[in-house]
């Protein structure tokens, strides 16, 4: 049956892993330390430090406490909210500069515009934040691709590999969850999916170097266009 709703993942899924890694990642460890100091006491960032400072337990007047605790998630690759929050207002300025384009894989955007004509619904589904996801697929390789999903879900409704998530997503979008499909890179992600009742597809992109699993409870592709719903 055809999904009234598609949610994917960016990192792996709709984008390659080393833009993010290599470009994105490596842009925020430069510059998020002095935007952190610069930006301390504006409402945004005054938030998120806020929010990391009752999570952590560092006193919010410590800045360079918390921007180590930042330096420690983004050498470790922790997802955590407040970390995806101020890396998105980072990259907000690479973006305009022009200093990078978000890379998106050209078997994207026909597919996501043939789901489109089907009247089909389209939702990401990131750890980076909803602002961080809006910014990369205005400013991606295949141009300006914002206005082609309904909406942005970051970690704010729960952790990708949580049945939780899922849930949540489903009802912010007021549909059953076997109305929605999902696809990924990550087999937590896509285990946590199939059990609050999504459809899943497996998508594994040999430019990773991910290889295919021998089993596995998820249909599985290698490019969006290999896609039949
Ligand atoms: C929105 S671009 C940056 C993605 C990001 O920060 C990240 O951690 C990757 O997460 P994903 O859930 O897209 O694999
Ligand atoms: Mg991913």
């Amino acid at each position: 049956m055809k999904p009234i709703a598609i949610v994917t993942d960016i990192e792996g899924t709709t984008s390659s892993i080393r833009f993010v890694k290599d470009v994105l990642f490596v842009y925020a460890e430069r510059f998020l330390p002095e935007f952190v100091r610069k930006h301390k006491e504006e409402r945004d960032v005054a938030r998120q430090l806020r929010s990391m400072s009752e999570s952590t337990g560092i006193p919010q007047k410590n800045t360079e406490a918390l921007i180590d605790q930042l330096r420690l998630w983004m050498h470790e690759d922790q997802k955590v909210t407040e970390l995806k929050a101020l890396q998105g207002m980072v990259w907000e300025r690479g973006y305009q500069r022009g200093e990078y384009q978000a890379h998106v894989y050209a078997d994207v955007p026909p597919k996501l515009q043939e789901w489109l004509d089907e009247g089909i619904n389209l939702y990401v589904y990131s750890s980076g934040s909803e602002k961080a996801q809006r910014l990369f697929f205005r400013y991606s390789s295949c141009g300006d691709l914002r206005l082609m999903f309904a909406g942005y879900f970051d970690t704010t409704i729960g952790a990708k590999q949580e049945v939780q998530s899922y849930l949540n997503l489903a009802e912010q979008i007021a549909l059953p969850p076997k109305d929605i499909l999902f696809l990924s890179d990550i087999e937590g992600e896509l285990d946590a999916a199939a059990d609050a009742g999504l459809n899943t597809i497996w998508v594994v992109r040999p430019q990773e170097g991910t290889v295919a699993p021998k089993k596995t409870r998820h249909a599985i592709v290698n490019t969006f266009s290999e896609i039949e719903l």
